[in-house]
Order: C-alpha cells, then structure tokens, then sequence
C-alpha cells in the first residue's frame, strides 16, 4: 500500500483515478478548492483538504509516496479571454507544488497534460516527437509545466510522467463528467437528448474530413485511470516519460452524434452553425509509447461503450 496525494481530485478526471488508487489498496488525500470541482466527487474513504495547489506544503510530507495532479484551469475559450488566471493557477501553481514536493521528499510526480500542447498537427496520428505548438493559453500552460517538470527531473531526481490526453469522455460509476458551464461534446448532445437544449450545435461541417466535422480521438476515463496507476510504476528517479492517451481512431463529430442517438434512443435535434476557433479538424493519437513503456491497453475503446457509461452516470445526476 502506498499514499498518494491527489490534487483536483474533486474533479472529473482527478476523482475517477482517485477511485482506482482507492480500489487499489493505496491511501488517498485529495486536495482540491472546489473552485470547478464537486465534494461529492471526492470518492468515499479518501481523505479530503479544501486548499488550492499553493498550499500543497501544508499537507505534503515525507509520509506520502506521490503526487497525481490534475487541479488546473481547463477551458480553452476562458484560456484565452483570461490569460493570466492560466498562467497563475496552471503554472505557478504547480511550481509551488514541485517546490513543496521537494522540501517533503515527495520523488514521484504523474501530471495531467494535454494534446493540446501539440495544437494543430503536421501529420496524424499525433506521436509524443510532434512538434509542440499550442493555439491556445490553455495548451501553453499545460506545455510549461511539462517542460517545468523535465527541468525539476533532470537537476533534482524527480521521477515523473507526464501523460497527454486526447478526449476524455465516459464516466466511472458515481464518477463522471459535470462542468458548469459544460462546453464538451458528449454532456451538450446528452442535454439536447435531454430536451435541456433545443438542439445541438456542430461547429462546422466544412473540415476536409469525410463527412465534413472534426475528428477527434475518444477515450474512456477508466482506461484513462489504469495509466495513471501503470505510470506510477513506471516513473524512474531523474526521468521525465511523456506519453499520449488516446484510443488510436477517430470519431467526427456526426458519428458521435449518431452514437448518442442509439445509446439513448433519443431524438437528438442538430443544427450545423459555423466552425468554433482554434479547433484543429482531426486529433487522432498515436499511443504506442504508453503500450510499450507503461503496458497500457485500453480496455474500453467502444465508442458505444464509453457513450453508455456516460449517459447512465447523466442519467442518474439528473434523477431519471
Ligand atoms: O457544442 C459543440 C461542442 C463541441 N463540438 C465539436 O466536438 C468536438 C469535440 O469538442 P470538445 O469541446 O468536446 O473537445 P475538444 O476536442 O475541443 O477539447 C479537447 O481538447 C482541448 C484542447 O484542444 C482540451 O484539452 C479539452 O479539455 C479537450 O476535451 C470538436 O470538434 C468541437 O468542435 C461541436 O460540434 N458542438
């Protein structure tokens, strides 16, 4: 049994992989200000501190064998009006908790990156040798605090893996997606599925793809969970391993659509409206590195499949 600290665990992905290391045997502390996260999300038998990132030293001490962190600012289109709460709370932020990783002993560190530190790719499927150019403040931070954690790696011995999802969707039992204002994909053509929205929205049908919506990689939020716990394993002292999540195959944004109308066998009303900014038409990841090095395989790669467990969990939040 290990102890781990969890930051953002109050959170979508945060409280899932919490779960796990929970059903693992491991021992939890979740530390999370609730700024975007739900206290019901920070799973039963896990202890749980309300305090941001800059607090970690308050809490981290030599008891604990990791750090798994996933508190951060997450929504492009903010990123971008909002620049310096990003760089604030992404960047400062996990220099303050790499720094009070240090003064406690903590030597192991699995961070939450993105696919969008590549921003628009040359060539897909998107291995981790991409070039890094991201169209966003979002994307921008998330690449700082990975080259942050490289550097901390190379002086101090900090064993560390960085690991760069591609779309989460699906959800975990009572674990599973909720973001106010939601802007992901799935939850928006649930609530029109719903009738909580008269339609939904498909930004663009004008990409080069085949049926003209982008393509995007989805990937179900336990499958995402188990490499968090393989990359625990795998961390190495003075290594930095960087590795994409992602299914390997791409869905438009129509198939999705479709899927939710057979999961749900519910009418789903679309409206094609212009492109959103900044949306790259196909991000498919190659996630070669995370078979080979953390001996990751996704279990769950059904797109149906990760649609289902999401719409059950919605299902259930919303009390029918
Ligand atoms: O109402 C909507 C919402 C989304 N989309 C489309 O659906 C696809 C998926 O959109 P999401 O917003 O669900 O996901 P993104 O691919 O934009 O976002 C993912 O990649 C981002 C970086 O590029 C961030 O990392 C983000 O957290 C992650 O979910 C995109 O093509 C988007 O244009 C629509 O057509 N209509």
């Amino acid at each position: 049994m290990s102890k781990y600290l969890v930051t953002g665990g109050a959170g979508y992905v945060g409280s899932v992989v919490a779960a796990h290391l929970l059903e693992a045997g491991h021992q939890v502390t979740v530390l999370d200000d609730l700024s975007t996260g739900f206290r019901e999300g920070v799973p039963a038998g896990a202890e749980f501190v309300e305090g941001r990132i800059q607090e970690a030293g308050k809490v981290l001490d030599g008891s604990f064998d990791g750090v798994l962190h996933f508190a951060a600012s997450s929504q492009v289109g903010e990123s971008v009006a909002d620049p310096e709460k990003y760089w604030r709370n992404n960047v400062a932020g996990s220099l303050e908790l790499i720094s009070a990783m240090r003064a406690a002993g903590v030597r192991t560190l699995v961070f939450s990156s993105t696919a969008a530190t590549y921003g628009e790719p040359e060539s897909v499927p998107i291995a981790e040798t991409a070039r890094t150019a991201p169209t966003n403040t979002y994307g921008a931070t998330k690449l700082a605090v990975d080259h942050l954690i490289t550097s901390e790696a190379v002086a101090h011995g900090l064993a560390a893996v960085s690991l760069r999802y591609f779309n989460v969707a699906g959800a975990y039992g009572a674990y599973g997606e909720r973001h106010d204002p939601e802007s992901h994909l799935i939850p928006l053509v649930f609530q029109a599925a719903l009738g909580r929205r008269e339609h939904i929205a498909v930004y663009g049908d004008d990409y080069p793809t085949p049926d003209g919506t982008c393509i995007r990689d989805y990937i179900h939020v336990a499958d995402l969970a188990d490499a968090h716990l393989l990359a625990l394993d795998a961390a190495k002292p003075g290594e930095h391993l960087i590795c994409n999540l992602g299914n390997g195959s791409g869905f438009s944004v129509h198939e999705v659509i479709e899927s939710v109308k057979r999961v749900t066998g519910r009418e789903i009303p679309v409206v094609v409206s212009g492109r959103r900014a900044g949306d790259p038409a196909v991000l498919v990841a190659s996630a070669e590195r995370a078979h080979r090095e953390l001996g990751w395989v996704p279990r769950r790669p059904n797109l149906d499949d990760i649609v289902a467990d999401a719409w059950k969990f919605t299902l259930e939040k919303n009390g029918r």
